[in-house]
C-alpha cells in the first residue's frame, strides 16, 4: 500500500517512523510519503493561507499551493495504469471513520490525506481533487481538533494495522473492540492473585481452567456484557442484524 500525506505539518507525520507502523515500512509492507505543503506555494513567504470571503473569525487555506500539491501526489504515484490516490480529508463535518471503513481502506492499494489548518480548506481544492480521484471527508469523531494531523496518525494506524504481516499475530485483530459490533473482553496476567495494599484481587477462575470452551464462552458474555454497559449504541446496531440474539439486557 502507498500512502499519501500533504501536512504544513510534516514533522507532526514523525510518529508513523515508531513500532508497528515503521517496521512494516522497513519491510516494504507500506510505502509512506510525507509532502509539505509549503513547497507548493509560489510566494516568498510560501503563503498557505488567507482571510475568508464573506468574512468570520479564522483564516482559510488558499486553493492554490492545495491543487498543486495534490497534482504532485497524483502524478509522483502515477504508474502505467494510471491508477488515482483516494483522497481522504479529516473533517469535523466528514462521514464517521469506522473499524469497518479502516477494513475498506486497507483493501485499497492508495491512499492519499490532505492534512488541513485554520478553519479549513477552499471548498474548490475538493472539487479539484474530485475532478480526479476519490474524495472522502472523514471525522474522527464529534469533539474538535485544531487540524488533521491527529486525525490521520489515527486513521493510519487503524488502516495499516489491519494489512497482511503489520501485526505479528493476526488473530489479535478478531476479537478486538469494534470487530464483530463488540467491545474487546477484559484480558489478564501474571499474577493470577494480586496482592494490591489490603486488597487481594484475584484472575476469573475460568481463565485458569484450561476449558477452551468455557474461555470462549465467557469472553464472548464479557464482550455483550461490556458492550450493552459501555455503547448501548452499538447493541442497538447489533440487534438489528442479529449480532446479539443471546444479549439479556437488563
Ligand atoms: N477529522 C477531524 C476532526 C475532528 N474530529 N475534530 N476536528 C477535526 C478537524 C479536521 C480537520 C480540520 C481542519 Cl482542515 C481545520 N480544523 C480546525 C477546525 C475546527 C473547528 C471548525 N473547523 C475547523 C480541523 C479540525
Amino acid at each position: 500500500m502507498r500512502l499519501d500525506v500533504v501536512s504544513i505539518f510534516p514533522e507532526y507525520l514523525a510518529p508513523l517512523d515508531l513500532s508497528l507502523i515503521g517496521r512494516a515500512r522497513r519491510d516494504g509492507l507500506l510505502a509512506l510519503h510525507v509532502h509539505d505543503l509549503r513547497e507548493f506555494t509560489s510566494d516568498r513567504h510560501r503563503t498557505v493561507d488567507d482571510s475568508p470571503f464573506g468574512g468570520g473569525a479564522g483564516m482559510v487555506m488558499k486553493p492554490e499551493p492545495w491543487a498543486a500539491a495534490l497534482d504532485h501526489v497524483v502524478s509522483d504515484g502515477a504508474g502505467p495504469d494510471a491508477a488515482v490516490p483516494h483522497l481522504l480529508v479529516p473533517g469535523p463535518g466528514g462521514v464517521p471513520f469506522t473499524q469497518a471503513m479502516a477494513h475498506r481502506l486497507a483493501a485499497e492499494p492508495w491512499l492519499a490525506f490532505a492534512c488541513g489548518r485554520y478553519e479549513g480548506i477552499d471548498e474548490r481544492v475538493y472539487e479539484h481533487a474530485a475532478a480526479r480521484m476519490p474524495v472522502t471527508v472523514v471525522s474522527l469523531g464529534d469533539y474538535v481538533l485544531n487540524g488533521g494531523e491527529v486525525a490521520v496518525l489515527a486513521m493510519v494506524e487503524a488502516v495499516a494495522r489491519l494489512l497482511p504481516g503489520v501485526v505479528g499475530n493476526a488473530a489479535s485483530l478478531v476479537e478486538e473492540s469494534h470487530e464483530g459490533g463488540l467491545l474487546e473482553y477484559p484480558v489478564y496476567t501474571r499474577p493470577a492473585s494480586w496482592a494490591d495494599g489490603d486488597t487481594v484481587r484475584d484472575v476469573p477462575p475460568v481463565l485458569l481452567s484450561g476449558d477452551h470452551g468455557a474461555i470462549a464462552r465467557w469472553r464472548h458474555d464479557e464482550r455483550v456484557a461490556r458492550t450493552a454497559a459501555r455503547r448501548p449504541d452499538l447493541v442497538a446496531v447489533a440487534a438489528t442484524v442479529g449480532g446479539l440474539d443471546d444479549l439479556e439486557v437488563t
